[in-house]
């Protein structure tokens, strides 16, 4: 499809013209629309809602159906409600993020978003990287009204207590499918729906786990998630969602027990916290400080979960906190088996081990082996984005295109080695999906397809479309 207008009116009021393109990222549309309602594109407490003249919701991504002058789509733009705000509600993330901050040290991102934190939560406030300030603080931060009285706006904001979306049943089924479209959600609601998924495997009641924890622990993960065109709190949900719908397709959630599903459900959340954009292969090349702290094994892979584990050690986010000493060191074990499992470099090792489990018999009554399916479902649901509908997976194609090709430039930039499917001088996004789908994904579902039930038409069908289709770009 060639680029397109669409018609819109911020507020009601100011008429603009967006231009949308289909090779345009989700992120650089958002961008554009931020750009229409005059709001940073950085502040990611805001949320923008585009609306039909009828009144209903349109999803802002690359598939925006095309409109008139005379159709205009009502762009509304909102504060994020996703957490109750009072400065004391803030000072628990505050302190979590805090200390990983300290752990990580000054080098890495998160100090920034901490410290941007406490400046406004001292003052009163909660703003920018996690996300309840109002957009009318960002809207006025431009139009240069006083920070002291934008500060008293956010503050107020602050006192509002929010409501949890109430899902239909129909999104609630919806979330236990591939199919989900996954660009309907702000990041509040997608944080909602991860919550959703706690409470439908019974597992806020068994293990006890605090509503306001949850809450709090899912808002500082959401916030130690980074801008990323790829890697970002879009993905965390992705692979948490998929992962639930895997586990719903198969019926294999049937046979897990309650603390396998808590572990699947954390180190799918956590899997790629603070992921820096840069693979293991710059971090290595470039010796960066996590490949020095990691000895260059999987040192984001090692990151990842140490991010995870220090955000949970925090007692205001721990979420794991009523869970028996011996049940709570399981768990930690499994999380970081399942997300040390996701460095591709082992994916040879890992695939090999499960393909002997699988044509011996698979033994479910082998914890070796209960292991092994966890972290190979963790693995599925890690690299899924092409079973999903293809309008709902294409855009991520060119988001981990845009993440690579960064990659690469700077590599280039800095004299070091360079992959050549990350080089925008030999990649197409045809190429680069016709070599992973067939060489990395269908051998993987069909593995795992072996051992976990009705997979074929939800999970691998889906997969060899994409992959005819990609053929047929090729020429
Ligand atoms: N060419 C493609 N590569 C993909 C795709 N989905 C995932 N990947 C690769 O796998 C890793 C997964 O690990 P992550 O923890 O970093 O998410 C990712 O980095 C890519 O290298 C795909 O659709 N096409
Ligand atoms: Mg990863
Ligand atoms: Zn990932």
């Amino acid at each position: 499809m060639d680029s397109y207008s669409v018609y819109i009116s911020v507020e009601g009021k100011l008429n603009e013209t967006v231009r949308i393109a289909p090779s345009l990222s989700i992120q650089e549309i958002r961008s554009v629309f931020c750009a229409a309602a005059d709001v940073s594109y950085e502040t990611r407490d805001v949320v923008l809602k585009l609306y039909r003249p009828d009144g209903i919701l349109v999803p802002i991504g690359p598939h925006i159906p095309p409109n008139s002058p005379e159709t205009r789509y009502i762009l509304q733009v909102k504060q994020d409600k996703y957490l109750p705000g009072a400065s004391s509600e803030v000072k628990p993330v505050i302190d979590a993020l805090d200390a990983v901050s300290a752990l990580l040290g000054d080098a890495l991102k998160l100090k920034d978003k901490v410290d941007k934190l406490k400046r406004h939560a001292h003052a009163g406030g909660f703003d920018g990287a996690v996300g309840t300030a109002s957009v009318e603080s960002a809207a006025h931060a431009s139009k240069n009204i006083p920070a002291i009285r934008r500060v008293q706006q956010v503050g107020l904001r602050l006192e509002e207590t929010v409501p949890k979306p109430d899902f239909s049943d129909e999104v609630k089924e919806n979330l236990k499918h591939p199919t989900f479209d996954i660009w309907q959600w702000q990041e509040h609601e997608m944080a909602y729906l991860l919550e959703h998924m706690f409470v439908e495997f019974g597992l806020i009641e068994l293990y006890k786990i605090d509503e306001t924890k949850m809450r709090r622990f899912l808002q500082c993960v959401r916030c130690s998630y980074n801008n990323n065109p790829f890697h970002n709190f879009r993905h965390c949900f992705c692979v948490t969602q998929m992962m639930y719908g895997l586990l719903h397709v198969t019926g294999v959630h049937e046979k897990l027990t309650p603390l396998e599903k808590l572990v699947l459900l954390v180190a799918c959340i956590g899997h790629d916290l603070d992921h820096p954009g840069f693979n293991n292969a710059y971090q290595i090349n470039a010796s960066t400080e996590l490949s020095i702290i990691y000895n260059d094994i999987s040192p984001l892979e090692n990151h990842h979960a140490a991010v995870l584990f220090t955000i949970l050690k925090s007692d205001e986010t721990n979420i794991l906190s009523n869970l028996s000493n011996s049940e709570y060191k399981e768990a930690r074990k499994q999380i970081i088996n399942c997300i040390l499992a996701t460095d591709m470099a082992r994916h040879g090792e890992l695939m090999a081990k499960f393909k002997g489990y699988a044509e011996a018999g698979f033994n479910y009554e082998d914890p070796a082996q209960r292991t092994l399916l966890i972290q190979m479902i963790v693995k599925c649901a890690d690299i899924s984005n092409e079973v999903r509908p293809q309008h709902v997976s294409e855009p991520w194609v060119d988001s981990l295109l845009e993440e690579f090709f960064t990659q690469s430039d700077r590599e280039k930039a800095e004299g070091l080695p360079w992959a050549p499917f990350m080089d925008r001088q030999k990649v197409t996004k045809a190429s680069a999906q016709v070599g992973f789908i067939g060489f990395v994904m269908i051998p993987l579902f069909e593995l795992v397809s072996k051992v976990l039930p009705n997979m074929e038409e939800p999970v691998i069908q889906p997969i060899r479309r994409a992959l005819d289709y990609y053929k047929s770009m090729t020429g």
